[in-house]
């Protein structure tokens, strides 16, 4: 354990000084949050509004006059939200949410090794503490989700590796909690995984992860090369980590912690039995028969390993490991994968080597400090999303014409062009890599793994910004467009759509081997309304500007995902989002897609039962609001409260169909302008983003790229709709619905 914390009951008042953190912002948009100190310091490196903004402080911005239309809302909005953009020209932000993320990087770093700085060990022991649910102590998957045996068994492990003792308030009332879901010994998958390498867990509890399939003929449907990104990625060191069972050396920690976990005596406990064991409360996918079948033959296995094979897939699956780790810098594609590989180096290479000390470095990528205290992050950041949102935001709704904002916007264009991944990866095919020439990711061009609808919108704000604005520099080439056009058109699948990071490669009934009770329809990739959209939208921008591009791949592509989109509308007239809550999410992207060929209210079905859908979920307070639940089921949960950020996509869906009603919108637009504060900014409401169906991750800077782009969209819309109707009418006919398509969408068509 760490030295041992001499922390309060609660977490409310902060256990560190909070004018003393600050973002440090370098290296093409690493974030990294940094305490000073001693006085001199603080002096000689003020917080600036960032800092503050994130830390929650008061950042002194003014209160500016009030907005008296939905222009000067989103003007107002992006007053305040200017202050927020780093030095280096994006808008950094928190990408909190799971809570299943810190356990892993204190139980890693634990038992690698490596320590906390103090103030980060407190402010992690607080986040916990705040982040306890107040009814029955425990955690969920996600900050909103109720406790659950992972989230709990694991956060109360985080909490004692912290230092905090078994007899601090918190942790008995989370120990109640755990012991009344089971205990550990019910624990998901992945939570029997991490405390089985803690040794608080017996490996024989594990159904197998055998790294021998990695030597399987990759032309096999199961060859793991297939599965999905993120859970390959993660077996990787899994599987590394089974074949050798690597198991912490017992202690003092690990033997009261055996004492904790377990409603029985953990020497007496039959750990075959608990391979299978999982509290009712997680479970979202059960094992399916195949699955149980196939541990039982695996289990056999275990028995009587052949050891030179195992030997080979140890090996091979650490190779996989080296090249991840070099592939992106020590950053790995996400966190989980992060502080596996992060153990399995140290174990192999130890402390004095070059790859422990760069994952020692790198664990601070994913480490936020906000209001509540320290969080582990979803990934390094979520950099190129945001500022594609807010970027493209301002083009389209005008605010980007005005001089105030210019160097702001060309500032954001230089990360941009930072940003581009300029090569294919250093081991390309040898771990597995779709192409990243001309791409971008999610956050940082570090990170490096193509996404498709982030190369997607990264080229549609590349595009807004050098194209639509006269006063920017070009500094994107028309070839790193053309690279750029290169990757999309590489991850386009037969049937149309678009997923996230490389093309499906694998046989749906992959998903009948999903291990990871927690999260559904991860074993492969699946086509996304919301990708398919990035991607077709900034096609059909990008051939308006360059023509002779690819043209015909291009119309093709663009028909193919149309088709898609078509099938995947459900039944009521929405589509289900993957990435955002859910259906006002990705009726947005798909109502955006249809605008592309001309369909709309007016002109197709698909459209106009996608605004009906939308317009009978509007709320009497004129907004909309869904819970993360609706993500979980695939059927529309109300929210207890209607959302800024769903509204504002519910009501830029209508847009992009043309929606000839003027009255919702109107009623819409009132209520994002009534939540606005005095200095322009919206407080925080909802978490916003999902994965894997289940857990919940925030994008808090949403708050502001849709606020202002669907302000600044509806003030013109609204316009047009008035004039081409008599104020009174509020109807369109066919011929001002034209027009005021043709104002609102003249960026993109
Ligand atoms: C189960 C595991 C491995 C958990 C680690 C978390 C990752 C899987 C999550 C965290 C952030 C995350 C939701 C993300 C995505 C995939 C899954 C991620 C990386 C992607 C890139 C998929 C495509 C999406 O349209 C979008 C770009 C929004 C997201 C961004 C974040």
């Amino acid at each position: 354990m760490y030295p041992r914390a001499n922390v309060g009951p609660s977490g409310e008042k902060p256990f560190t000084e909070y004018s003393r953190w600050r973002l440090v912002v370098n290296d093409g948009g690493r974030h990294t949050w940094r305490y000073l100190r001693t006085d001199e310091e603080c002096k000689a490196w003020p917080q600036n509004e960032v800092d503050k903004y994130w830390l929650g402080l008061e950042t002194g911005l003014p209160d500016l006059p009030p907005a008296k239309d939905a222009f000067e809302a989103a003007r107002n909005g992006y007053e305040f939200y200017k202050h927020l953009q780093s030095h280096d020209g994006h808008w950094p932000g928190e990408y909190g949410g799971p809570m299943f993320l810190l356990p892993g990087l204190v139980i890693g770093s634990y038992i690698a090794g490596m320590t906390f700085k103090e103030e980060e060990r407190l402010e992690m022991i607080r986040y916990l503490f705040n982040r306890a649910h107040p009814e029955d102590g425990g955690w969920g998957i996600h900050v909103e989700g109720v406790s659950t045996c992972f989230g709990t068994g694991l956060n109360y492990v985080a909490l004692r590796v912290l230092g905090v003792d078994a007899d601090h308030p918190v942790c008995v009332k989370a120990r109640a909690c755990l012991h009344k879901l089971g205990g550990a010994a019910a624990i998901p998958a992945w939570g029997k995984f991490w405390l089985s390498l803690l040794n608080v867990y017996d490996w024989e509890g594990n159904n197998p992860v055998p790294p021998e399939l990695w030597l399987l003929p990759d032309w096999l449907p199961i060859h793991p090369h297939r599965w999905w990104i993120h859970t390959r990625t993660v077996y990787v060191p899994m599987s590394y980590l089974y074949g050798i069972r690597y198991t912490f050396p017992e202690n003092d920690l690990v033997r009261e912690l055996r004492q904790e976990l377990y409603t029985q005596d953990y020497y007496s406990i039959y750990w075959p039995d608990q391979r299978n064991n999982v509290c009712s409360v997680d479970l979202y996918s059960p094992h399916s028969k195949l699955f149980d079948a196939l541990a039982v033959v695996l289990s056999a296995y275990e028995q009587c390993t052949i050891p030179p094979l195992r030997a080979a897939a140890v090996k091979k699956a650490y190779d996989l490991i080296i090249y991840e780790d070099e592939n992106t810098d020590y950053q790995t594609l996400g966190p989980v994968s992060k502080m596996f590989n992060l153990v399995a180096r140290a174990h192999a290479e130890g402390p004095e080597s070059h790859a422990y000390k760069m994952h020692e470095i790198k664990r601070q990528d994913f480490m936020w400090m906000g209001e509540d205290g320290l969080r582990m992050c979803g990934t390094n950041g979520s950099q190129l999303w945001d500022l594609g949102f807010i970027t493209q935001a301002l083009v389209e709704t005008g605010l980007a014409k005005l001089d105030e904002n210019r160097e702001s916007l060309i500032k954001a264009l230089e990360w941009l062009d930072e940003a581009q991944i300029r090569d294919n990866p250093k081991h390309y095919h040898t771990s597995y890599r779709h192409t990243t020439k001309g791409a971008w990711g999610f956050s940082t061009k570090e990170q490096g793994y193509t996404v498709s609808d982030c190369t997607g919108e990264g080229l549609k704000a590349t595009m807004y910004l050098q194209h639509h604005l006269d006063f920017t520099p070009k500094l994107i080439s028309d070839r790193r467009m053309f690279d750029a056009i290169d990757v999309l058109l590489t991850m386009q699948n037969p049937s149309g759509g678009y997923a996230s990071y490389e093309l499906v490669r694998g046989p749906k009934w992959l998903e009948w081997l999903n291990p990871a009770e927690v999260f559904g329809d991860i074993m492969i990739e699946y086509l996304y309304p919301e990708c398919t959209t990035s991607v077709i939208t900034s096609l059909a921008i990008f051939r308006k500007i360059y023509p002779d591009y690819r043209s015909r791949d291009i119309e093709r592509t663009i028909q193919g995902a149309i088709k898609y989109l078509h099938e995947a509308q459900k039944p009521e007239g929405g589509w289900v989002g993957s990435w955002g809550i859910c259906f006002t999410y990705a009726t947005q992207f798909a109502l955006e897609s249809l605008s592309l060929v001309g369909e709309t209210y007016e002109t197709s079905n698909y459209s106009r039962r996608a605004c009906e859908f939308l317009i009978g979920k509007q709320r009497t307070d004129g907004g909309w609001g869904e819970s993360y639940k609706s993500c979980e089921l695939g059927a529309w949960v109300e929210h207890e409260n209607s959302q800024v950020v769903q509204t504002c996509w519910a009501v830029m869906a209508l847009m992009y169909a043309k929606y000839p009603h003027g009255e919702p919108i109107e009623r819409a637009v009132h209520l994002v302008m009534s939540r606005q504060l005095p200095n322009g900014s919206w407080p925080q409401e909802a978490i916003e983003g999902i994965f894997n169906k289940t857990c919940a991750i925030a994008y808090p800077n949403f708050k502001f790229s849709f606020p202002i782009w669907m302000l600044g969209k509806a003030h013109q819309y609204l316009k047009e709709l008035r004039a081409e109707n008599g104020v009174a009418s509020g109807h369109a006919n066919d011929k001002s619905n034209g027009k005021a398509g043709g104002i609102m969408n003249g960026y993109k068509h």
